[in-house]
């Protein structure tokens, strides 16, 4: 996975998951290359702390609900969140 370094201003650790690098970013949110505990690679996204409201809150919680439910060999696999964290993240 190809992953730009980390900026002074990213976090380095969310939940159980260290930041290695930048992987994309979307409408809201930011999306780290990470690794849990076990060494299990996955894609972290954080919600931008710019656009951080009630409403985002409840759209991305609304993501993680989703993404509980929903599963397949084309889907990321959900493996832990925080939607209510200062900074909202979602692993999979
Ligand atoms: N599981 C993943 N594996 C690899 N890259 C990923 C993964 N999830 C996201 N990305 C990268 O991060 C980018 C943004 O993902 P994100 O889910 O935030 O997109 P979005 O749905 O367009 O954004 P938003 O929900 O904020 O509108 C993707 O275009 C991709 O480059």
């Amino acid at each position: 996975m190809n992953a730009a370094p980390l900026s002074p201003e990213d976090p380095t650790q969310l939940g159980d998951f260290e930041l290695l690098g930048r992987i994309g970013h979307g409408g809201m949110g930011q999306v780290y290359l990470g690794e849990s505990q076990g060494g299990e690679p996955a894609a972290v996204k954080v919600i931008k702390p710019s656009v951080v409201d009630s409403e985002t809150r409840l759209r991305f919680a609304q993501e993680v609900e989703v993404l509980k439910t929903v599963w397949g060999p084309r889907i990321a696999a959900f493996m832990d969140a925080d939607p209510e964290a200062e900074q909202p993240w979602l692993a999979t």
